[in-house]
C-alpha cells in the first residue's frame, strides 16, 4: 500500500521548548490512522507540521511524494481543524459553493459534499443555526470539496452525540475504502478500535505505532486505555 505521508527525525519548536522530539512514521493510503494521546501531547502540532502550517519543523517530512507545505498539495489536503472554519453568516451550500471558487473544485462537488456528511435537510441552513456536530460536518464537507488524497482531521468528533460519531466513522472508513488517507486525532481512547492503525503519543514521542490488535497484544492488554497506560508505566519494552 502507498504511503501517503513518511516522516523522519520530525522536530517542532513551539515558543522556547521543542514538543515533537524526532518522530519516524508513515501514513498509508486506504487506510484510517488514529493519532492518540493526552491533551497537550503534540497531536495538534503533528497535524499542522502535516499541512505545512507549523513554523520551526526539523527532519524530514514528505507528504504525497512532495515536502510538508509545497503548494502543489494544497488542493490534495483536506484539514479539519477544532475550531470549524466556516462562515456563520452563510449557508451550507453557500459556504461550499465559497469554498469551491477559493479551490477550483468543480460545482457538483458542492452537493456530493453535502450528501457525504449527510446535510442535505439542512443545506439551506445558515452555518450559526446549526447544531454543534451539525457545524462540524461543514467543516468536513469543506475539506472533502477538493477530493483530497489526504484527510487530517483534528479531533473531529469531540462533542458530538453517539449516534453521529457512529455516522462520522463510517465516512471516514469510506473515504479510506475510496483510497484516501485518513489521519483522525483524538484524545478519547475508546475510538481507536475503529482505525486501521494507531499512532500512540505522549509527551510528543510516540509510544506504539501499529494495529489496535498488535498494540494490545504487545501490551498484554484488553483494550486500548489499559495499552496506553501499560506502555506508559513502562511495563511493556
Ligand atoms: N503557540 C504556542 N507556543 C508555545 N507552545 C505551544 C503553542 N501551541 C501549543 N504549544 C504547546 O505545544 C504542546 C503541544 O500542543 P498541541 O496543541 O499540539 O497538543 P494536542 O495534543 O493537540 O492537545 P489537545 O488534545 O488539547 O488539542 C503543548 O504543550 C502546548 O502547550
Amino acid at each position: 500500500m502507498n504511503n501517503v505521508v513518511e516522516a523522519s527525525g520530525l522536530r517542532v519548536v513551539r515558543g522556547k521548548r521543542e514538543v515533537l522530539h524526532g518522530l519516524d512514521f508513515s501514513i498509508r493510503a486506504g487506510e484510517v490512522t488514529g493519532l492518540l494521546g493526552p491533551s497537550g501531547c503534540g497531536k495538534t502540532t503533528l497535524m499542522r507540521a502535516l499541512v505545512g502550517v507549523q513554523a520551526k519543523v526539523t527532519g524530514s517530512l514528505t507528504v504525497l511524494g512532495r515536502p510538508a507545505g509545497a503548494a502543489a498539495l494544497r488542493p490534495k489536503i483536506g484539514y479539519v481543524t477544532q475550531e470549524a472554519s466556516v462562515y456563520e453568516d452563510l449557508t451550507v451550500t453557500e459556504n461550499l459553493k465559497f469554498f469551491t471558487r477559493v479551490l477550483g473544485a468543480p460545482r457538483s462537488a458542492v452537493s456530493d459534499a453535502i450528501e457525504t456528511v449527510d446535510l442535505i435537510d439542512h443545506k439551506d441552513q445558515v452555518v450559526r443555526d446549526l447544531s454543534g456536530g451539525q457545524r462540524s460536518r461543514v467543516g468536513l464537507a469543506a475539506a472533502l470539496l477538493g477530493s483530497p488524497e489526504l484527510l487530517v482531521l483534528d479531533e473531529p468528533t469531540v462533542g458530538l452525540d453517539p449516534v453521529l460519531r457512529e455516522q462520522l466513522w463510517g465516512t471516514f472508513r469510506d473515504l479510506a475504502t475510496a483510497g484516501v488517507g485518513v489521519i483522525v486525532s483524538s484524545h478519547v481512547m475508546d475510538e481507536a478500535e475503529r482505525c486501521d492503525r494507531l499512532l500512540l503519543m505522549r509527551d510528543g514521542a510516540f509510544l506504539a505505532d501499529g494495529s489496535p490488535a498488535e498494540i494490545k497484544q504487545k501490551a498484554s492488554a484488553d483494550d486500548i486505555e489499559h495499552a496506553f497506560l501499560a506502555l506508559v508505566r513502562g511495563a511493556v519494552r
